[in-house]
């Protein structure tokens, strides 16, 4: 059963059909991120199954970066930033990759030591295009990923399948 807070956070998700394209409809979470008492509850939730595992927390661009701060702020760890492509001086890894609204690249410095357990967090599970991808970056700088966790997953898109059972989400929402 949710806390209240997390409640509370769940219902500041917020609706937009036919955005950004027909078909789709977005998940807004920057209510949630607003409110610090539903910030602080939900990033919680995403790490707790995790916590004392892991070394770093990547995130990824653009709202993934707002989540992996705040989790390795609350677990003491760092930050292993996946950028999207021609961001970085010298990426050590780059993967291309399709999402519930199109395609795009994403790129990785190479700061990880080896070995290094990495916990992988993004807002959002849709098709698991994203993720997948970010999941294989990691592998390729040479990170042990040990967990991958959201705040919201969308049913109906195969995400789960793809990016494999070890996933946490604190929401599950319909695809509609
Ligand atoms: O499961 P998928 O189908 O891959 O979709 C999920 C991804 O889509 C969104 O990112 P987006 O690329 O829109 O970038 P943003 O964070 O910059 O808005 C979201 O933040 C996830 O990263
Ligand atoms: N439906 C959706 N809402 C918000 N972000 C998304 N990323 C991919 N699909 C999304």
């Amino acid at each position: 059963m949710l806390s209240d807070d997390l409640t509370r956070a769940e219902s500041q998700i917020t609706r937009h059909p036919d955005y950004p394209e027909p078909g789709v409809v977005f998940r807004d979470i920057t209510p949630l991120l607003a409110d610090g008492t539903s910030l602080r509850a939900v990033t919680d939730a995403m790490y707790r199954p995790f916590a004392g595992g892991f070394d770093i927390v990547a995130g990824v661009e653009a709202r993934g970066f707002l989540l992996a701060g705040t989790i390795a702020s609350l677990a003491g760890t760092g930050v292993l930033p996946i950028r999207k492509a021609g961001k970085l001086p010298d990426p050590a890894a780059s993967i291309e990759y399709t999402l519930e609204y199109g395609s795009a690249r994403i790129e990785a410095p190479g700061v990880l030591f080896p070995g290094a357990r990495v916990l992988v967090v993004d807002d959002i599970l849709a098709t698991g295009g994203t993720l997948a991808a970010s999941q294989q970056l990691v592998r390729e700088l040479g990170g042990e990923l040990v967990g991958t966790t959201v705040i919201l997953e969308l049913d109906g898109l195969g995400g789960r399948e793809t990016v494999g059972d070890h996933v946490h989400s604190v929401f599950t929402a319909a695809l509609s």
